[in-house]
């Protein structure tokens, strides 16, 4: 394990007893939100997307150095960043930005299928759409239910795909959408192309200022079509190249199970299986024609840590013993989840969250977990997708409540007994 200095304690618990600024093996320098109460989001390195690297203040709620609403929510930290007692403010926005959800899913899964069943489903909300199409000719677009169906706008993105050669353009789309049209939508719901790797669109959400701003990442929904998945996980693909289909699976929080009217119940089950391998932590739903109630997609609060509740009740099907499951070693992608009992030091998982940040930010796609802290009356939560962490202590433990950790890694090369052992290290 690198050496991490246990001040980056503060930055993910925001309990350590010091302000000082924190020289990391990192490019910046990580501050050091010392004894707030308040969620902290940490970007352990520069995006490829963005211009540099970041703290970012948690939505809406922690204000740090701020000129403007702009800096509330994200700063650049510098090796000279912060002195003792910057000049933290306590006085919180609200989060109004408007919630965006990104559906993905292999070719001809059914996202333009679910997307024109969101778009006529009677919901009340006015839907702004971004659909990515790779290649020249707009067919999706013309096969998305009209304008009159409830879409407020259909913006097409034609020109490539929007996890590469596109990202510059989401990001003027999404500008443009909000300072010319601000307040006559709702909500924003981007189609991926089929081909999709999610993980640069989600951090585009964190890593541009125009963008995390006024526009918050309210979860990913990936549909799967029950009869090809299975060939498109299986597909090997040569080294270094990414499997799109375990990939949209793994940043997942919704999970839609497609046309399972073409395939019958043992398929659909060991497909199931195969999904819960790679991402254990979404919610997963059967459907034909991607028919679902439409708050299993809009307004999930995948990435809001005030409504990451649900995610204990994930996991409340586990025993309160310690546990890490799934495969050792996996070159794959898989999940790995940690329910364990019990107090944990502060610094010392400070150390060991921090290292993982750092040394395993590639191949860890999405961590959430509930901690209990020693001297924390509250529980912490916190969630990560690769360099990106965010972290807030959530409601008082009860008084009889067992105190139980529970942690979820998805991603690849995944070392369960590692990671348990890890974790338990950090234990009181
Ligand atoms: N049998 C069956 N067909 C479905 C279902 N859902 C969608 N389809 C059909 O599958 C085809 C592909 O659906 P789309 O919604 O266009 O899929 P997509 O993911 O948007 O496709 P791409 O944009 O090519 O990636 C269409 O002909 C749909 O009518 C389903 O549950 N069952």
């Amino acid at each position: 394990m690198a050496a991490v200095s246990s001040d980056l304690a503060t930055a993910f618990f925001g309990l350590a007893r010091r302000h000082t600024a924190v020289a990391l093996n990192l490019r910046a320098s990580i501050l050091a939100v010392a004894r707030r109460r308040t969620p902290v989001s940490i970007c352990a390195r520069g995006y490829a997307v963005g211009p540099k690297p970041a703290v970012v203040a948690g939505p809406g709620r922690l204000a740090i150095s701020t000129r403007s609403r702009a800096h509330a929510r994200r700063f650049a930290a510098s090796a000279a960043a912060t002195d003792e007692g910057s000049d933290l403010l306590t006085k919180i926005p609200p989060d109004d930005r408007i919630p965006a959800t990104i559906i993905t899913g292999f070719l001809g899964s059914g996202k333009t299928t679910l997307l024109n069943h969101i778009l006529t489903a009677d919901h009340g909300k006015r839907i702004a759409v971004i659909e990515n199409e790779y290649g020249e000719v707009d067919i999706d677009g013309s096969l998305v239910a009209a304008k009159a169906a409830g879409a407020e706008d259909i913006i097409m993105l034609n020109n490539g795909c929007l996890c590469c050669t596109v990202r510059g353009d989401l990001v003027r789309m999404i500008s443009e959408l909000v300072s010319k049209k601000k307040g006559n939508f709702d909500h924003i719901v981007i189609e991926t192309t089929g081909l999709a790797n999610p993980a640069p669109i989600i951090q585009t959400f964190y890593a541009e200022d125009q963008i995390f701003n006024d526009v918050k990442l309210d979860g990913v929904v990936t549909l799967v079509d029950a009869k090809h998945a299975g060939f498109h996980l299986d597909e090997k693909k040569p080294r270094g190249v990414v499997n799109e289909a375990v990939e949209q699976i793994a940043y997942a929080d919704r999970i839609i199970v497609n046309k399972i009217d073409l395939v019958g119940e043992s398929d659909v089950s060991s497909l199931i299986q195969r999904i819960k391998n790679i991402n254990s932590m979404a919610y997963l739903k059967r459907a034909e024609y991607g028919k679902v109630d439409l708050d299993y997609v809009l307004g999930v609060g995948g990435f809001d840590l005030e409504r990451f509740l649900s995610f204990s009740y994930l996991l409340s099907k586990h025993h309160s013993h310690s546990h890490a499951h799934d495969h050792t070693h996996d070159p794959g992608v898989s999940s790995v989840s940690i329910v364990c009992e019990g107090n944990l030091d502060l610094n010392k998982a400070n150390m060991w969250l921090g290292t993982l940040l750092i040394e395993r930010s590639d191949d860890i796609y999405r961590m959430k977990g509930l901690l209990s802290v020693d001297g924390m009356p509250e529980r912490f939560v916190f969630q990560g997708v690769h360099d990106i962490f965010q972290g807030s202590p959530d409601r008082l433990w009860g008084a009889e409540e067992p105190r139980v950790n529970k942690i979820v890694f998805i991603g690849k090369n995944l070392n369960a007994e590692e990671l348990e052992k890890g974790f338990k290290s950090c234990l009181l």
